[in-house]
């Protein structure tokens, strides 16, 4: 197999050569900010990305990269589940100075396999969620939780026991159980992995769509180039705990790009009358 899919190891963690060049040294500004970051888990070094990068309000985020490149422990650490060296900033703020309450309020995460509840029903769940995050207005709890029911084609499960959901179906309930809280900040780890094609589309459809009108900063870890290039307004590409690559997709999914860090060879088109992008998987390296 070829080594560029091996877990990173502290020799293969060296200094990214490329580092984010917008907004460089900016941790104040709206948006999330990250700074000279570096992480270790089980004592090595597993994310090294100097320099500055941000996620913007009112977009929607796609971070990307091979198996172990990253992406979950760079949300698990802007959701302070793991310490790290370096900036962490959100509009403004470090994060390092919330306290718990106030990061759970303005941050969602959703983790890639998220369990729970199972006797809870679908709409009884997320008006807990909503409860939980500090919504107390009843009555606009209810009008929201409807509101997002409806968006998410969830209507049909409303009443329906957790436990007794399809993977996919639990995968949508729980997006909108992250949603519901409306955080400033939300994060979804593969949160496409059990959908079917009409989903996929809906539900990252829906996401961009949330971001730009309430403004909020949406990041995104997937799998599939196509969604990413076709949803996210920018990038960030991870290739064994660095930063390989960031910005608006036409730029950072070139053919020769994918080859250095997925090992594949693909063919990707960007069709002139500005229908969605298609990127092939046409060979493993
Ligand atoms: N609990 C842990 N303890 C020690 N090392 C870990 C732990 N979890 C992950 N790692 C290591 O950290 C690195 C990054 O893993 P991470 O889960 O962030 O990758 P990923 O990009 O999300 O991968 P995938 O696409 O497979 O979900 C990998 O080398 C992985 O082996």
């Amino acid at each position: 197999m070829n080594q560029r899919h091996d877990a990173p190891t502290a020799e293969s963690v060296a200094p990214a050569r490329l580092a984010q060049s917008r907004d460089e040294g900016a941790l104040d500004g709206q948006g999330l900010v990250l700074q000279d970051l570096s992480v270790l888990r089980g004592g090595h070094p597993v994310l090294d990305m100097p320099g500055t990068l941000r996620a913007h309000r009112g977009e929607l985020t796609a971070l990307l990269g091979p198996n172990g490149a990253g992406k979950s422990t760079l949300l698990q650490t802007i959701a302070g589940l793991l310490p790290a060296s370096g900036q962490l900033c959100l509009d403004g703020e470090a994060l390092a100075s919330l306290t718990p309450r106030e990061r759970a309020a303005r941050i969602g995460y959703l983790p890639q396999l998220s369990e729970g509840g199972a006797m809870l029903e679908v709409f009884e769940s997320l008006l807990l969620a909503r409860r939980l995050a500090g919504h107390l207005d009843e009555q606009a709890n209810l009008h929201h939780c409807e509101a997002l029911v409806s968006a998410l084609e969830l209507a049909p499960l409303a009443s329906r026991r957790l436990g007794q959901l399809s993977g996919g179906q639990r995968q949508r309930v729980a997006i909108a159980q992250a949603l519901v809280r409306e955080p400033a900040l939300l994060m979804l780890d593969e949160p496409t992995s059990a959908l079917d094609l009409h989903f996929q589309l809906a539900v990252l459809d829906w996401l961009g769509r949330d971001a730009r009108d309430r403004q909020r900063i949406v990041i995104v870890a997937l799998h599939d180039l196509s969604l990413a290039a076709r949803h996210a307004a920018q990038l960030w590409l991870l290739d064994r705990g660095r930063l390989a690559a960031s910005g608006p997709p036409r730029e950072v999914l070139s053919v020769e790009r994918l080859r250095e860090v997925y090992a594949i060879e693909a063919r990707v088109d960007w069709p002139e009358d500005g229908s969605p992008p298609a990127i092939v998987a046409l060979r493993a390296l």
